[in-house]
């Protein structure tokens, strides 16, 4: 018993290590009502919550890059403490769990409120001058849980926690994620919304962010008329998050709305040149710092197909399709110009704003995919090139991560044509034949007479192309390959993929068999190429 004391003791200290610096659920208005019972909660921007203790929580991984930007060692995440904290089953001293109030543009609609409805925060840390948000997902019911269970399950915590930590080192503005932990408990899923559910492991994610709040996080305010708190969010917003912007003042506040907006379509555009889809940009899932946040049906592009979308229960729509997604940041920058309108008053100039957006999109698409291309210098055709590849990337089904990967390897003064050095990214190679391959061969006459006004050679132009186009990324049938192991106990995949993600850039060698394509298993398997909502 005393050991037992005395080793609670240590871990306790252990976690003392984190600098707590609450702000959000201390500086603004709390519902006042603390059950969690499911309730439309007016005034307010959080309610207090505890998160719900777990028949038998086991960490299964923890990322050694947050704990330490938290200021944690690996031997405080072995700690009985860590385990605890971040499964929910202990809050941490001095601390106050709480769920955000948020509402949602949801499919084009508005959906009232939604909030924190299966998300507790538990704590802000302050370390090495950032100040981080903790947030379990899948810790228990809230006030905003309305139907559902307050749950997350093993294989969505598994493909948020990979993901997270993949799109953040191959630079795409993103929530992290510090751990990975099965609750003990079982959570009933209808994973397709067949009428068959099932019983599966619940697990827990601890995210990790500056903030978490959403474009939704305002609107629902504009939505009720509570100016006063839509006022009160926004300025806290700006003194936490946006302090360069100065003191609030309607030019403050179009100039927050301009930053929010170049920052998303920043994300967007690395959306884009990695090949992600998130599947649901409902505005409850826009970041206000233009972080990618709420990893669910998500899915990387194989074949490269505008017209692809990874989740099923958009399947009829295809609203969040991958050649759209740009446009939905707009149309979702629309909703939150609307929103903080009230605290501006001025139609035109955010019109403007917004209207100036739409006008860099393509500039930016241009730019980002000449990168893509190794292009450096201007050309007035360039814009037609794109286009060009474009179309003919999409009449044959092409693995766009190994197309843009391997075609860093074309050189512009050989004589071997550039669709062999491509090759490996057809699914059917076969079907390259006639018109097809005709257009193919001509697309490279083009890109060679391109590289001629390039000045790099072939070399540090291929250096330059592999900052940009990954050779890895977590493809759908890898994330679950990763869960089909842990669903029998082998988190060894896990680890594999983690440390793989790592460096998406760079050439593993002992890693090879991940640049590939897609296998044919995979092709038309549930949680490959459908996802559904259901997690
Ligand atoms: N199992 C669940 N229990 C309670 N609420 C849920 C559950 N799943 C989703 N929700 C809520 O439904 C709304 C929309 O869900 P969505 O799938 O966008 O979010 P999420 O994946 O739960 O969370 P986040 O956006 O925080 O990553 C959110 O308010 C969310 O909290
Ligand atoms: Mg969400």
């Amino acid at each position: 018993m005393k050991r037992h004391n005395q080793e609670n003791k240590k871990n306790t200290i252990l976690m003392s290590t984190l600098n707590i610096k609450d702000r959000f659920n201390i500086e603004l208005p709390a519902d006042l009502i603390t059950a969690t019972s499911r309730r439309q909660v007016p005034n307010a921007c959080f309610s207090f919550v505890k998160p719900k203790k777990t028949a038998k929580p086991t960490m299964l991984h923890v990322s050694p890059e947050m704990l330490s930007a938290l200021g944690l060692t690996t031997k405080d995440a072995e700690s009985d403490a860590f385990l605890k904290v971040f499964t929910g089953n202990e809050v941490l001293p001095n601390t106050n769990p709480y769920a955000m109030c948020y509402g949602g543009h949801q499919f084009g609609n508005w959906a009232g409120q939604l909030g924190d409805g299966r998300a507790i925060n538990l704590a802000e840390v302050e370390h090495k001058g950032k100040t981080w948000a903790l947030q379990l997902k899948g810790a228990g019911e809230t006030p905003y849980s309305r139907t559902a269970d307050g749950l997350a399950v093993l294989r969505s915590s598994i493909r948020e926690y990979l993901c997270s930590e993949a799109m953040y080192h191959l630079g795409v503005p993103t929530t992290r994620a510090l751990s990975l932990a099965l609750s003990g408990d079982q959570v009933l899923r209808d994973i397709m919304y067949n009428g068959n559910p099932d019983f599966e492991k619940g697990a827990i994610v601890c995210r990790v962010a500056p903030s978490f709040l959403r474009f939704g996080s305002y609107e629902i305010f504009a939505a009720r008329k509570d100016m006063g708190t839509l006022r009160t969010l926004v300025d806290y917003t700006l003194k936490q998050h946006y302090p360069h912007l100065g003191e609030p003042s309607k030019d403050t506040y179009l100039q927050f709305f301009k930053e929010i907006g170049e920052k998303s379509l920043d994300m967007v555009m690395h959306w884009q040149r990695v090949g992600f889809v998130h599947g649901v940009m409902n505005t409850d899932n826009m970041s206000i710092l233009g972080l990618t946040i709420d990893y669910g049906p998500y899915g990387w592009l194989e074949g490269y197909d505008h017209g692809w979308t990874p989740n099923t229960t958009d399947s009829g729509q295809k609203r969040y399709r991958y050649g759209t997604q740009p446009e939905v940041v707009l149309w979702n920058l629309f909703q939150l110009a609307k929103a903080l309108y009230p605290l501006i008053e001025e139609t035109e100039a955010l019109e403007l704003i917004l209207k100036n957006f739409r006008d860099k999109l393509g500039k930016a698409r241009l730019v980002m995919m000449k990168s893509k291309l190794g292009l450096v210098e201007t050309d007035k055709k360039d814009a037609q090139l794109v286009d060009e590849l474009e179309t003919v990337l999409q009449r044959s089904e092409t693995d766009m991560t190994l197309f843009f990967r391997n075609l860093g390897n074309f050189k512009k003064k050989e004589a071997a044509d550039g669709v062999s050095v491509i090759a490996d990214a057809f699914y059917s190679p076969r079907e390259i034949t006639g018109k097809l391959e005709d257009a193919w061969k001509d697309w490279f006459l083009k890109y060679r007479e391109r590289l001629k006004k390039e000045i790099p050679n072939d070399d540090d132009r291929k250096i330059a192309m592999n900052t940009v186009n990954p050779k890895y990324v977590l493809r759908n049938y890898m994330a679950q390959l990763a869960i089909d192991a842990a669903d029998k106990g082998d988190y060894s995949v896990i680890e594999e993929l983690f440390i793989l993600l790592k460096q998406p850039y760079e050439e593993q060698k002992d890693a090879e068999k991940w640049f590939a394509k897609r296998p044919e298993w995979a092709r038309n398997k549930v949680g490959c190429s459908m996802l559904s909502c259901s997690s």
